[in-house]
């Protein structure tokens, strides 16, 4: 949507929304974020690590080690960065467009590698060490990364799933006494070694806009397989300011906090908050590799962490460990819990306070097509609200929207959440070439609503050198086959279309998948999921994923998959299986065919037979019918 039109929809109504507790203007059906805007970079040509690097901080230490004890200050880790990104774009021609692939569990290194990836305009793409090598190479074939970081550990899954990626280890040279004559099949150089050498005062880099794709990261969205999601340096910029601003503010003390990371920084919470956001707030962050309960709450102990940001797992095994935890470990100086990723039940909060009356729990909602940025608790106050996911971040709009009929709904009244704000993640985006006439007339094209850039793209080059934003066309997915598309740039779900334009609105809604209803002081409260998700531990699970390969099975003739409740965990995936006439393929047979084949976390913990799957009239399974039938025995 035009910065114009955008204009027009807030001045030209009556909206009273200011004066409403809810932030809700019947107007435009839409509901406003509460908390003051956030502020944004004016110039076009800002990077992400640009941005982060240029805010004031401590002078303290920006990371430590919690294993080794390491300590990298905000000096060292800019000069690292510095070195990175010179020596990746001088000795390895890393580009502006270039993606790289980052398979590593937490560590220092993780946020170096991203911000000098981001600070040449190349996109990084990030993946979960506990994928399988037949799943990481899904996401290679997708994303088409030009070289890779890795560790020692990682480095065979990841030569299996592509033998031809140059590698650079991410493990220190010396402690590993490796030789570059000794290097292993596919490594070209060392993370160490690049660091250890000055950045050359030779630069080859592109300039980057804020507008330019940023971050690669997987998300299912609200249907199918895992999909990459496009973030812009913009939406990353926008991210990094929601937090400042919230984690700077009064409610927090207003001062320097020290965070304990064990959730994964591959993931958008992990990456947001990690290497991100806290870090531009000037805050020390000590690094866990994975999450274990005993170095999380030694780690606390050890550096006086005052801050945990977690997902209700962890919180869960907390509150079942807690006298134990209390007994043995010093815990006085830690003040906050933050719990984001999945949902966070009144029980489990009330349990928690119970054995940890001195903290406070906090909650955030976001999702990595927001780049993490969606709703929050920012107060004691607000926290209070037992059972809430918050109130809209800073800057952002939402929209609760009846499913059936596409209405907007108002306070109080439940239905689909819908998400606009600078984070969100853009629209399809298309320089078309020669049949812009053909396209404005075919598509109806709204110049109110979007903006176009034609002529494929030198053309779009010169709008921008006009200092015109980048063109963007919006276009429903019916009408996209019909046109000879000259280039896709990155925007949305990558190299995917039709998700995004099924997943976004013209307008820039982003369309959630999750029901909520939003009450009359704006707090959301999130009741059920439209989208086909389960979510095991805080990890995206995709049905879709697991039926494909169950479908590859010889015995097996239909399968859905669907969310089982589970208190520990929130779910974990159970299959519906219709076995092939004559098979007596047992349950776990099926589960032992899927184990093998997937990462731990998408398991199939639960099986059951079933002589057909409920689908409706287009062959679209049922799966609420599904639920309803195993919830009701449970
Ligand atoms: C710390 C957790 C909760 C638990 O860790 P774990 O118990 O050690 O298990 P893992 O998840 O590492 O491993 C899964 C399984 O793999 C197993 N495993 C492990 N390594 C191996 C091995 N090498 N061999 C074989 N088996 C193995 C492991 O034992 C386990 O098996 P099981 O016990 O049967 O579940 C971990 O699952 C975790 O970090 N989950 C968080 C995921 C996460 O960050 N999600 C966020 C997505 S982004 C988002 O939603 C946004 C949030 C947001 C938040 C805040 C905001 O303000 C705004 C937004």
């Amino acid at each position: 949507m035009s910065s114009k039109a955008r204009n027009r929809t807030v001045v030209g109504n009556k909206c009273t929304h200011k004066e409403k507790r809810s932030g809700f203007c019947s107007a435009t059906s839409t509901f406003h974020s509460k908390r003051p805007p956030i502020p944004l970079p004016t110039t076009p040509h800002i990077s992400l690590t640009d941005f982060i690097s240029s805010q004031p901080h401590s002078g303290r230490t920006a990371y430590i080690d919690a294993s080794t004890g390491r300590r990298l200050s905000f000096t060292e880790l800019w000069s690292s960065v510095s070195s990175l990104s010179s020596h990746l774009s001088l000795r390895l021609g890393l580009r502006k467009g270039h993606v790289v692939l980052l398979l590593s569990p937490n560590s220092l290194s993780f946020p170096i590698v991203t911000l000098s990836v981001l600070s040449l305009g190349a996109l990084i793409t990030t993946s979960n060490p506990l994928l399988t090598s037949r799943e990481l190479s899904k996401q290679i074939n997708d994303s088409k990364p030009t070289l890779a970081f890795t560790t020692s550990p990682l480095l065979p899954k990841l030569t299996q799933s592509n033998p031809n990626l140059p590698i650079i280890l991410i493990d220190d040279a010396q402690e590993h006494n490796l030789k570059p004559d000794a290097y292993p099949e596919g490594v070209v150089c060392t993370m160490s070694e690049m660091i250890a050498d000055p950045p050359s005062r030779v630069r080859v880099t592109d300039r980057v806009d804020q507008d330019d794709p940023a971050s690669l990261l997987y998300s299912s969205g609200t249907t199918g397989e895992s999909k990459g999601v496009v973030s812009t340096h913009r939406s990353l910029i926008a991210m990094v300011q929601t937090i400042v601003n919230r984690f700077r503010s009064e409610s927090f003390g207003g001062r320097d906090q020290i965070y304990v990371c064990t959730v994964p920084m591959f993931h958008i919470y992990g990456l947001a908050a990690f290497a991100a956001g806290l870090l531009a707030s000037g805050s020390t962050i000590v690094v866990l590799s994975r999450f274990d309960l005993d170095e999380m709450m030694g780690a606390i102990e050890k550096y006086k962490a005052t801050y945990l940001p977690i997902v209700p797992p962890i919180l869960i095994s907390m509150t079942d460990r807690a006298e134990e935890i209390r007994g043995r470990y010093e815990l006085g100086t830690l003040e906050s819990v933050l719990s984001g990723g999945a949902p966070l039940s009144r029980e489990v909060t009330e349990g928690f306070l119970g054995k940890y009356p001195g903290v406070k729990i906090y909650q955030g909602y976001g999702l990595t097509e927001t780049a993490g940025i969606g709703a929050s608790t920012d107060s004691l106050e607000e926290s209070r609200r037992y059972g809430t996911a918050g109130r809209l971040s800073a800057s952002m709009e939402a929209r609760v929207v009846e499913v059936e009929t596409g209405r907007a709904l108002g306070v109080n009244q439940t239905g689909e959440l819908w998400l606009r704000g600078p984070s969100v993640m853009k629209g399809v985006e298309m320089w078309l070439d020669g049949y812009e006439e053909a396209a404005a007339n075919a598509l109806q094209v709204d110049v109110n609503t979007c903006r176009v850039a034609v002529g494929g793209a030198e053309a779009a080059a010169d709008v921008l050198n006009d200092g015109l934003t980048r063109g963007v066309w919006w276009t429903s997915s019916a009408a996209l086959g019909e046109w000879d598309i000259d280039t896709w740039t990155a925007a949305g779900y990558f190299s995917n279309p039709e998700a995004t334009a099924s997943t976004l609105t013209s307008e820039g809604w982003l369309k959630t998948g999750d029901i909520c209803y939003i009450d009359e002081d704006g707090f959301i409260f999130v009741v059920d999921r439209l989208k086909e998700l389960i979510k095991y531990k805080g990890y995206q699970v995709p049905p879709a994923e697991l039926e494909a390969l169950l479908l590859s099975h010889p015995q097996i003739s239909d399968a859905a998959v669907i969310p089982f409740p589970d208190k520990d965990v929130g779910q974990f995936p159970m299959a519906y299986i219709v076995r092939k006439a004559g098979s007596n393929l047992s349950e776990n047979a099926v589960m032992d065919f899927v184990a093998k084949q997937v990462a731990p976390f998408k398991k199939i913990r639960r099986v059951a037979f079933i002589s057909a799957i409920p689908k409706n009239p287009s062959g679209k399974i049922l799966r609420k019918d599904l639920i309803k039938l195993v919830t009701s025995k449970i």
